[in-house]
């Protein structure tokens, strides 16, 4: 049986790399994408590869990536082998841009994403606390704007302003729905 892509989205701080964690945690047969990205290596948070924008690009102009975008300063790509992975039957858990969401569900009808939510002023908290991002760069990230989502989209909307571990809970119960 095929498996599928879950998409995680949401603003910067929202908790969205804490959240897939804990979710391939409870449910180990849910794998991390590992994204590829212009960012120095080592820069904590998540597990990517870390590449030269001219190594980027020429991945890109050689097909190596199914989706693709730029954000802060950085480009992500996704690795275009998550395709046949997904055809075998993975359950892949990818953290991707708003703005990538319609060429995310044209290649990937069936994705599935998790729209994460939290206040402005929880968010700004916690961009602080996670040391990453100096205060202009905070100012930044708030003020991105994220669009509209596309029509038709498989969506959960999961509020992770409170309690994470209830954040993770409705995340599961949106990935896993109790039959009757
Ligand atoms: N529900 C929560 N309550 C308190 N802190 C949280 C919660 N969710 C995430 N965090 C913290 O907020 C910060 C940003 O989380 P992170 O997962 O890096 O967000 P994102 O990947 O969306 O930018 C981290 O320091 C994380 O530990
Ligand atoms: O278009 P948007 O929906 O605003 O998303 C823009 C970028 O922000 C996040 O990046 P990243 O995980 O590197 O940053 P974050 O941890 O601060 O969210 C997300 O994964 C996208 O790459």
């Amino acid at each position: 049986m095929a498996g599928r892509l879950i998409g995680v989205v949401g603003p910067s701080g929202v908790g969205k790399d804490s959240v897939m964690r804990a979710l391939v945690r409870a449910q180990p047969e849910l794998a991390l994408v590992r994204r590829v990205i212009t960012r120095a290596p080592e820069s904590g948070g998540e597990d990517y590869e870390p590449v030269s924008e001219a190594e980027f690009h020429r991945r890109a102009d050689a097909g190596e990536f199914c989706l693709q975008w730029q954000a802060h300063g950085l480009f992500y790509g996704i690795p275009a082998d998550i395709s046949q992975r997904i055809a075998a039957g993975a359950e892949m858990l990818v953290n991707l841009s708003r703005g990538v969401l319609n060429a995310a569900q044209a290649q990937f009808p069936d994705i599935l994403v998790l729209n994460i939510t939290a206040r402005p002023e929880t968010l700004a908290a916690r961009l602080r606390g996670r040391g990453r991002e100096d205060e202009a760069q905070i100012a930044l990230r708030l003020s991105r704007d994220a669009g509209a989502f596309p029509p038709g989209l498989k969506l959960a909307q999961i509020d992770n302003d409170g309690s994470f571990n209830d954040a993770v809970r409705q995340a599961l119960l949106a990935l896993y729905p109790v039959r009757a």
